[in-house]
């Protein structure tokens, strides 16, 4: 098609949007990264995998049959395998294992299999459970036939009846001394295993977690590693009925699968014992701590808080290029139309979300730290820090998600109708992302499991005792220390969360007493409390994201002009989610009703002042054409003209009478003849 006016209008919108930068886009891009090295890592990734024809996909994956769809998919996870074994570029640049986590977690992999992964819980549970569940010996068996995919795996926890609450699987293992074996049952319909990743066509193998008996008593729910399928022929085990549990929202490749076992054997050595162990006489060694058999969950839930800041970044970029190559309306009568970019109202829509994503990005960071140093000391025997642990990684991977899913869906809200057609690859990207608001522990659940934590930190630190680090701010303070702010520097604004928070916390804990004092029994109390039990949780992590983020910005090493600009972006994450949630402060006097006025002056002033540097902002999150995939968000604006050539590729429009129209609309048009 030959170039249209509109469409130089379009590159040049874009060509003067990257003219007004007023920071340095690389300094940005390596901030994210991690680092320069890091950038030039995940570039080398890129051009490796992106230049191979065997990730292209012959046609829209929308217009495959369900297993078509699957089958393509399955056939570039499988080249991703190969090449990583096989591709010595690969493996002196960086190794197999920095590989697959830059694959994993850049946009990279969900770009090269768009529909989901068939393999991704193999390498993001399966794998993780082995190390981190595994003795020494059990990951010496396991783990190198999982690397080089002579076996692959998932994890197999949840239930048709039980998602969330873990200790009402159903799904037994029984040991067996007599034969040194454990037996793998499945007792009810609702305790067929439902959901995991892979596990309907694809893995041979699972971690499945069941309720480990010995000597006729429960303990609870264990990991143990499941051969599923035979090696050879890959069709299921005697005893084990496997298969797809049908369409879904989005991830539609992902091969959700069910699975239940009659009776099934396998080797007492397929406990994962690192933590408890069950010996040949059957005898139980119990773990330091129950909850330790959930540690791939953590694991997850600090990874997913990396995957929803990518998907939010990679909707964001399309929104925000989009807005400024779209002209839409007047502003002015008689005005040329302006992009929409210029609209406050479509600013206020995408620039909080440019934000968002260095908020989630610096918090994520830091609950990566504690991660590796719980682990740490984890394995040197201290358990003192698991909940806080906990408590980080569940708040922050329900405010991710969220906070991630509802941008996208504002992303393609800013986009209009166009936002809607799957070219945009806005609709894909929502559907993935809000899979992660449920999975890996459903949202409520995560924040009713935070405000456990706030809810015993608040009183114990009524009895004297010290706070770990997150909650410290729960601790009686001097009258003096509460004293109103008196300006609003970000520091004043963080403070403000701090003080809401604490107010919130206090009064939910004084209504739960309360109704514990007339006669009300805690479970239930509790109940009656969790609305506002939820909402403490989520102005807690939203402080915690506040306080990362400021501390962020600050200690970055960096010019002072991208300073500036993320220091603006800061401001309005702060200065946002105060306007949003105003009550909070002012009940709890953090703010007064004359602070919000000004807030509100600010929040617009901050607009304006990003407003150029939106293009820029996206541009350095240096996100590849074929990763974004998308026909409204590419580097050169050239949007219409690929909307247009995405449009004819349509099977519909192969003919232009289709054979539907003789088989049905025909005979009902003439009928009347
Ligand atoms: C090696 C290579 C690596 C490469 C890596 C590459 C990396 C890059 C990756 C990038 C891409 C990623 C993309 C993703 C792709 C999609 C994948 C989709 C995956 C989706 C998978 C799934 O979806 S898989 C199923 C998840 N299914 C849940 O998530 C159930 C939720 N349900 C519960 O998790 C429990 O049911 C629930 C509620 C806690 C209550 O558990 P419960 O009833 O036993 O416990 P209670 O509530 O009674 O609590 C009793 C006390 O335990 C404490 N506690 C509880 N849990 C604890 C814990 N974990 N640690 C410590 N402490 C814990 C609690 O805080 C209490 O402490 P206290 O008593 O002191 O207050
Ligand atoms: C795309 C996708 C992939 C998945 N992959 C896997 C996998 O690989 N492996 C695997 O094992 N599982 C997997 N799952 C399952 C997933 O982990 C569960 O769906 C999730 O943990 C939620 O559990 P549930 O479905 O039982 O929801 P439910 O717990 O039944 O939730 C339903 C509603 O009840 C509410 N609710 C439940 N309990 C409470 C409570 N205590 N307090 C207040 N409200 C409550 C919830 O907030 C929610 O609103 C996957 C799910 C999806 C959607």
């Amino acid at each position: 098609m030959a170039k249209t006016s509109e469409n130089h209008q379009c590159m040049d919108d874009l060509k003067a949007e990257r003219e007004r930068c007023s920071f340095n886009k690389h300094e940005i891009t390596t901030l994210l990264d991690g680092g320069e090295d890091k950038t030039k890592q995940r570039r080398k990734i890129e051009k490796v995998f992106l230049s191979d024809p065997e990730f292209l996909d012959a046609t829209r994956p929308e217009y495959l049959s369900h297993e078509d769809r699957y089958a393509n998919e399955l056939r570039k996870a499988c080249h991703m395998i190969r090449k990583f074994n096989e591709d010595e570029e690969i493996q002196q640049l960086v190794g197999q294992m920095d590989g697959i986590r830059t694959l994993m977690g850049s946009g990279l992999g969900v770009a090269l299999t768009k529909d989901g992964n068939p393999l991704a819980l193999h390498f993001i549970m399966f794998m993780p459970s082995i190390m981190g569940q595994g003795t020494v010996e059990q990951q010496g068996e396991w783990m190198g036939r999982a690397w080089s995919g002579e076996i692959i795996g998932t994890y197999a926890q949840t239930e048709l009846g039980h998602g969330t609450f873990l200790r009402g699987l159903e799904t037994t293992a029984t040991y067996d001394p007599s034969t040194e074996e454990f037996v793998l049952h499945s007792p009810t319909i609702t305790s067929t295993k439902w959901w995991p990743g892979g596990l309907g066509k694809t893995a041979n193998y699972a971690v499945v977690m069941a309720q480990l008996y010995t000597r006729g008593r429960c303990h609870g729910p264990h990991p143990f590693i499941v051969q599923l399928r035979d090696e050879e022929t890959h069709q299921s085990l005697p005893g084990v009925t496997l298969g797809e549990i049908g369409p879904r929202l989005g991830m539609n490749t992902n091969d959700n699968g069910f699975l239940c076992f009659s009776h099934h054997r396998i080797p007492r050595t397929h406990l994962l014992m690192k933590h408890s162990q069950v010996l040949q006489d059957g005898t139980y060694v119990r773990p330091a701590n129950d909850k330790l058999a959930y540690g791939t969950m953590v694991f997850v839930r600090v990874a997913i808080c990396f995957d929803t800041y990518r998907q939010l970044q990679r909707a964001v970029t399309i929104a925000t290029r989009y807005s400024a190559i779209r002209r839409q309306s007047e502003l002015v009568p008689g005005q040329p139309e302006p992009q929409i970019l210029e609209y406050q109202t479509q600013q206020y829509k995408i620039l909080p979300l440019i934000a968002t994503v260095f908020g989630i990005h610096f918090a994520a960071q830091s609950v990566w730290q504690t991660y590796n140093d719980v682990t740490g000391s984890i394995h040197d025997g201290n358990l003192d820090l698991l909940p806080e642990l906990h408590t980080l990684s569940c708040g922050l991977k329900a405010l991710s998600s969220s906070d991630a899913a509802n941008g996208v869906e504002t992303c393609r809200l800013s986009c209009g109708g166009h936002g809607y057609l799957a070219s945009s690859n806005l609709p894909r990207i929502y559907t993935t992302t809000t899979a992660a608001i449920t999975y890996e522990g459903e949202n409520t659940v995560m924040w009713l499991q935070v405000a456990r934590y706030l809810i015993k930190s608040f009183r114990e630190a009524r009895q004297g005792h010290r706070l770990h680090h997150s909650v410290s701010y729960l601790t009686p303070r001097p009258a003096s220390t509460h004293a109103l702010q008196t300006n609003l520097s970000n520091a004043a604004l963080v403070e403000a969360f701090r003080v809401a928070v604490s107010h919130l916390v206090g009064e939910v804990a004084a209504r739960l007493q309360g109704q514990c004092d007339s006669g009300m029994v805690f479970e239930h109390a509790w109940n009656a409390c969790s609305v506002q039990l939820a909402r403490c949780a989520q102005v807690h992590i939203r402080y915690f994201t506040c306080e990362e983020f400021l501390s962020g910005v600050e200690k970055a090493e960096v010019s002072e002009a991208t300073r500036g600009v993320l220091m603006r972006l800061c401001r309005l994450y702060l200065v946002f989610h105060i306007i949003g949630n105003q009550g909070d402060f002012l009940r709890s006097g953090a703010l007064t009703p004359s602070d919000m006025t000004t807030l509100e002056e600010e929040l617009a002033t901050l607009l304006a002042a990003l407003r150029p540097d939106a293009v820029s902002l996206v541009d350095s999150f240096d996100i590849h054409d074929r990763i974004l995939d998308s026909t409204l968000g590419c580097w050169d604006g050239n949007v219409y003209e690929r909307m247009f050539e995405e449009a004819k590729k349509s099977p519909l429009n192969q003919k232009d009478v289709p054979d539907a129209y003789y088989k049905y609309l025909r005979p009902l048009m003439k009928a009347s003849l």
